[in-house]
């Protein structure tokens, strides 16, 4: 049965919820302060969260943030009086599944937390005729590469073994981390991913251990650490590469003896949880060059799954294209059936360092900007469609006698190139509108075009 946590301050609304949403085969429960409802949450597993907007000691916006760092997908649906619907809306932008109006009409929010809920569901997926449970928008592409990755993310699943993740930024590191959890005993617990590059040095050990009040300055309130967080459940280092070497130790000692200590707290709590890491690095140079602990790297390294570039597989770059313009047009309320032949062609031929999350990016753009029923050329940026080869792509090294000034020069040519590139394609390629937006004339814009060797 379905778990919802009800918070709001009303509690006539709360109680009225609750039975409609029993009467309807849903555990619920209700609780009438933001506070409360972070502790029940992080206790519990809900499926779902009911929230005002408007409480006593804390704002709906926190509570939903605080959800979203607990519990990623767990759906948050706002409760908000009319007159704040502009601010449900921003809350949407901010990571809200939805919001419902007061008074509540009990069988809108009904279709409202089915929809929800059910879009969470596992989605069974049966290739080569066994189960795979996959959460949401995760597909399994087509070429031989990826069927191997799977078939290893599915032997490891089940298993408690440590797991590192290799492989370049966008191609779906995190997204098979979330498969493995998702297919192992531990899928009904947390999932908590952490992006080791993206934590200050200075709180990584706060981030990952947590702290109690008081330990340093600006510690004002008992934090729990990722660690914990995670217990019972999956916990995702990502960028494992970026930990201090401290750090690494502290991690060591967590993961071999089961036990954190919170800072300033000098109380050892149990932890139960399953490690997998992953990095775009390679961590046997990284340890070879003293960055990375090879004592952690060996334990870290119980499983190794290595996701090979997209360009390196282009079955699958159509796989995901399709899906990418099927989700692009539900988020942006379009209907475009697919790309033309030369557009297609383009995108296969792309050599993807951003891998899927830059093709992600470009498809969505090109939902956006297509005209007729399919993606042309044109919906295409220019850097796409002209892709700087990899000898372009290295660092140039500019020689020692290089004088100042005509590295400036080169600097200021290169921006005034990208300019021009970028206004001609904001104006649909339209060279008049682009020189007006320039403010320069037609024919030194065409005459910019032949000297920076634009090809458009
Ligand atoms: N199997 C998949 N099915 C559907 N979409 C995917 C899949 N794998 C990746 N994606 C898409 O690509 C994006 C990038 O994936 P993800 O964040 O897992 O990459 P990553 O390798 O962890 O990136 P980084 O190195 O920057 O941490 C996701 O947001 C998602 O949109």
């Amino acid at each position: 049965m379905k778990k919802i946590l009800i918070i709001d301050d009303d509690t006539f609304i709360c109680k009225i919820l609750k039975k409609h949403l029993q009467n309807n085969n849903y555990a619920a429960e209700i609780t009438y302060n933001g506070k409360t409802g972070i502790n029940l949450f992080q206790k519990d597993n809900f499926d779902l969260v009911l929230c005002d907007f408007r409480l006593p000691d804390i704002s709906g916006l926190e509570i939903m943030q605080k959800i979203r760092s607990l519990k990623q997908d767990t759906p948050v649906i706002i409760m908000t009086a009319y007159a704040d619907v502009r601010m449900a809306v921003k809350l949407m932008k901010m990571g809200a599944s939805d919001y419902i109006t007061k008074p509540i009409q009990q069988e809108e929010l009904l279709v409202l937390i089915k929809k929800l809920v059910s879009e969470k569901e596992p989605t069974e997926v049966k290739k080569n005729d066994a189960q795979i449970y996959t959460n949401g928008d995760f597909i399994i592409g087509e070429s031989p590469k990826i069927q191997h990755v799977i078939r290893l993310a599915r032997r490891v699943a089940p298993t408690d073994m440590s797991v590192i993740i290799t492989g370049e930024t966008g191609i779906g590191k995190e997204y098979i981390a979330r498969f493995i959890h998702d297919n192992s005993n531990r899928k009904d617990k947390p999932f908590i991913a952490i992006d080791c590059g993206a934590i200050p040095k200075d709180l990584a050990n706060s981030e990952l251990f947590g702290h109690i009040k008081g330990s340093f300055t600006g510690a004002i309130a008992d934090k729990l650490g990722v660690f914990q967080k995670a217990d019972s459940g999956t916990l995702f280092l990502d960028e494992i590469g970026n930990l201090n070497y401290d750090i690494q130790l502290k991690l060591l000692r967590a993961i071999q003896e089961r036990v954190v200590t919170r800072l300033g707290d000098d109380k050892l709590k149990r932890i139960d949880i399953r490690i997998i890491a992953a990095t775009n690095e390679d961590l046997t140079l990284e340890a070879r060059g003293n960055n990375f602990r090879e004592d952690l790297y060996h334990r870290l390294n119980e499983f190794k799954i290595e996701l090979p570039p997209l360009r390196e597989r282009p079955e699958d770059i159509k796989v995901f294209m399709a899906h990418f313009i099927t989700m692009s047009n539900a988020e942006l309320n379009r209907n475009i059936t697919g790309l033309v032949p030369e557009a297609e062609a383009v995108l296969l031929n792309y050599p993807w360092h951003g891998n899927l999350r830059e093709l992600k990016n470009i498809l969505k753009r090109a939902v956006l900007m297509a005209e007729g029923e399919k993606i042309d050329i044109s919906c295409l940026p220019y850097e796409i469609i002209y892709p700087e080869s990899d000898s372009e792509r290295e660092t140039v090294s500019v020689p020692q006698e290089t004088k100042k000034d005509s590295m400036l020069k080169n600097a200021s040519s290169e921006i005034e190139k990208k300019l021009i590139i970028q206004t001609i394609q904001e104006a649909g390629y339209n060279k008049s509108k682009a020189a007006k937006i320039l403010n320069i004339d037609r024919k030194t814009l065409y005459n910019k075009i032949k000297l920076y060797d634009i090809k458009l």
